[in-house]
């Protein structure tokens, strides 16, 4: 039976006041709530880092075009259409990797278009931000089923960043995978990479699992390379922030690396993300704008300096790794084996 604690997770919550975030700047040490009732503060909580995950900040932007219609609506009565492009812009730009921030938006905007000009549109977007977050969920619980099938345990898997409720709508996509294998018998350890320079693993993934009762060692980013060489390590399962058409996948810096030590020690990749985050647009991962990040992230540690004053620091958030890296990739609308264009057509669905 699939243990179910996580469930009391959640990282965006809708209220009438605003959208209810788990701030996971403060993990684990405190579990802290930020309520974001604007458009401007939605987007400043995705920026900085309050909500973070693709599916996440997706649901999050979503519940802010709610914010902003209303603020719009309030304002300008029929004019509000007009006036809310540039809220949809602001929280476009709030990070640019993850392409289900777009997407999001992008369902938001079709329905807006769609509406009159003359009705309060609140209802009717609140309605379509909580579908949003709900087939999230959905597919994230069969993502964990279709990458459950392909681990023959018990085996012990490697995952990188976070990927689990804190990063979506609920449930995980990669640790949602291992969330599903634990239950039935398939996993029985997970290590996690601690996730230089934001911690995510060390902070959250270590957290989401041990709530789980799921064993998880946690390594420094440059152990990964040498467990894998150790043979005791059958699967490397991550996320995916944004995958082109052939395949080639964009995840938290890093990933490109574990990429290339899972295939030198003939260890298998698993990219577990919904079809939200693939950019048909793009055919290959050549084109996915990579977010730079502050480079105090990377001077400090723990709100300490590490480096001396006037070093200078390269913080791109994420990678790309190319699609002959990877083993599968597994969506909510099926698996893709060996990814390629033509394959990857096949989710077209
Ligand atoms: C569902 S999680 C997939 C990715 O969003 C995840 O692996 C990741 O890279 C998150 O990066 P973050 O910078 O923490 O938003």
């Amino acid at each position: 039976m699939l243990n179910t604690k996580h469930d009391r997770i959640r990282a965006v919550v809708w209220t009438e006041r605003g959208v209810r975030l788990l701030d996971q700047r403060r993990l684990p040490q405190e579990e802290t709530y930020w309520t974001a009732t604007c458009a401007f503060e939605v987007a400043e909580a995705i920026t900085k880092m309050v909500v973070r995950g693709a599916p996440a900040i997706g649901i999050a932007a979503a519940y802010g075009v709610v914010l902003a219609a209303r603020a719009r609506f309030a304002e300008a009565n029929s004019n509000w259409k007009a006036l809310i492009k540039t809220d949809l812009q602001d929280l476009e730009a709030a990070r640019p990797t993850a392409v289900n921030l777009a997407w999001a938006l992008k369902r938001m905007a079709a329905l807006i278009n769609g509406l009159p000009s003359d009705v309060d549109p609140e209802n009717a977007l609140l309605a379509e931000a909580q579908r949003i977050h709900e087939e999230d969920i959905a597919a994230n619980r069969r993502m964990g089923e279709l990458g459950a099938a392909l681990i023959e345990g018990p085996a012990k898997v490697l995952t990188h960043c976070n990927t689990g409720s804190l990063a979506t709508g609920g449930f995980g996509t990669a640790l949602g995978v291992i969330r599903y294998a634990y239950s039935e018998g398939q996993i029985n350890e997970v290590f996690a990479d601690e996730t230089r320079p934001w911690l995510q693993g060390a902070r959250l993934t270590a957290w989401e699992l041990l709530q789980d009762g799921i064993p998880v060692v946690l390594i420094a980013d440059s152990v990964a390379p040498y467990l894998l060489g150790q043979g005791q390590i059958q699967w490397v399962i991550i996320g995916a922030d944004r995958i082109a058409a052939n395949g080639d996948i964009a995840n938290k810096i890093g990933s490109y690396g574990l990429a290339v030590a899972a295939r030198h020690h003939r260890v298998r990749f698993m990219v577990v993300a919904p079809t939200s985050t693939i950019d048909w647009n793009l055919p290959d991962g050549m084109g996915i704008p990579i977010e730079q990040r502050p480079p105090e992230e990377v001077l400090t540690l723990a709100g300490k300096e590490i480096a001396i004053s006037g070093t200078k620091a390269y913080n791109p958030a994420f990678d790309v790794t190319p699609a002959h890296l990877i083993d599968v990739i597994v969506t909510e609308k099926g698996v893709v084996h060996q990814p390629s264009s033509e394959r990857m057509k096949t989710l077209q669905v």
